[in-house]
């Protein structure tokens, strides 16, 4: 292990829940004889994008509902937001899950029902008691506030591009105001001016409601625009935690290879070129008076093919 996460776990005696929301401490899981993570641990700090890195199968969406409480580990302590993951009371459980937002691969939107009814579904399900007219009003706020003009929530999923799918799914995702926005390969799929969009739609969503990011993604653009720090899962664990130099700066052959690499200089390269970097966006990316459908973002110079 390098010398980081070794800091970290020096830090680890200290941690309060209130400065890591997310606390995962010798995690281990387990498919038949496929070990996927063994004494995998990682804190996330209060109000940061955490960038989560890593190989095909290495396991980050199962980490990712191993934290939610979706996936079941076959060892390990994780606290999130100062609540024990499988010990809570179902009281607690049911609040703790109000205090996430998810957005999974593809969006999961349900497709018989139009974007601001998929954003009413974890309204009904949490809030049931708010009047049919206040939830429509949230749901509708929720869809602009994720950079959709106000009418795409009469929309059924399948009249939408990727990209407003996407951003659908973010509505759904905000729609209890969470604390934590756990996000899952956001811009897999999106053309280079949508991902950019997306990228700055979350620092901006972040920034504005003060959300902790759990954000896993492939895209070396992604993290350099808008990661404060990047975890990098490889041999069943986290092997390093730490700002982009800070992992530039250790030796490990995978972390090399994916920040060193082609994409990955192309990467840094777009990032410290004025031109092209995120804050020279020709729209803002959360554009709540907008009424056009047109993919936000429009305009942006995100120079293309960076998705690894
Ligand atoms: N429910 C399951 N049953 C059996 N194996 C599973 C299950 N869920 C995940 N796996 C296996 O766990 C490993 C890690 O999967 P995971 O989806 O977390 O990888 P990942 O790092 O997110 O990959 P990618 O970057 O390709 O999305 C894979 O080998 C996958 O096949």
């Amino acid at each position: 292990m390098s010398d980081l996460p070794q800091e970290r776990a020096e830090d680890r005696a200290t941690t309060t829940t209130g400065d890591h929301p997310i606390v995962v401490k010798g995690l281990r899981n387990v498919f038949g004889d496929h070990v996927i993570h063994e004494d995998l641990s990682l804190e996330v700090r209060k109000g940061e994008i955490l960038g989560v890195v890593g190989g095909s199968g290495t396991g980050k969406s199962v980490l990712m509902r191993s934290i939610i409480g979706l996936q079941q580990p076959a060892a390990g302590e994780i606290t999130v937001l100062g609540h024990r993951i499988g010990d809570a009371s179902e009281e607690d459980d049911v609040d703790l899950r109000s205090r996430w937002g998810v957005l999974f691969q593809g969006g999961a939107l349900f497709s018989t029902l139009t974007v601001g009814e998929n954003v009413e579904v974890p309204l009904r399900q949490f809030f049931p008691e708010i009047t049919d007219d206040l939830r429509s009003d949230i749901a509708r706020f929720k869809v602009r506030l994720s950079g959709l003009a106000e009418e795409a929530a009469f929309k059924y999923p399948n009249e939408l591009s990727g990209g407003m799918r996407k951003r659908a799914g973010l509505a759904r995702a905000l729609a209890l105001d969470p604390e934590l926005l756990f996000l899952d390969e956001p811009t897999a799929g999106l053309d280079p001016i949508g991902a950019a969009a997306f990228d700055s739609l979350t620092r901006e969503l972040k920034e504005t409601l003060g959300l902790t990011v759990f954000l896993i993604t492939h895209d070396l653009d992604t993290l350099y625009a808008i990661c404060d720090r990047v975890a990098v899962l490889a041999d069943r664990q986290v092997i390093a935690v730490g700002t982009i130099p800070e992992l530039l700066a250790l030796d490990h052959p995978w972390i090399q290879e994916y920040f060193n690499g082609p994409r990955g200089r192309a990467a840094l390269a777009a990032k410290d070129d004025p031109a092209v970097s995120p804050e020279h966006e020709a729209r803002p990316a959360v554009d709540t008076s907008s009424t056009s459908y047109e993919e936000p973002g429009a305009g942006t110079n995100r120079p293309g093919g960076t998705g690894a």
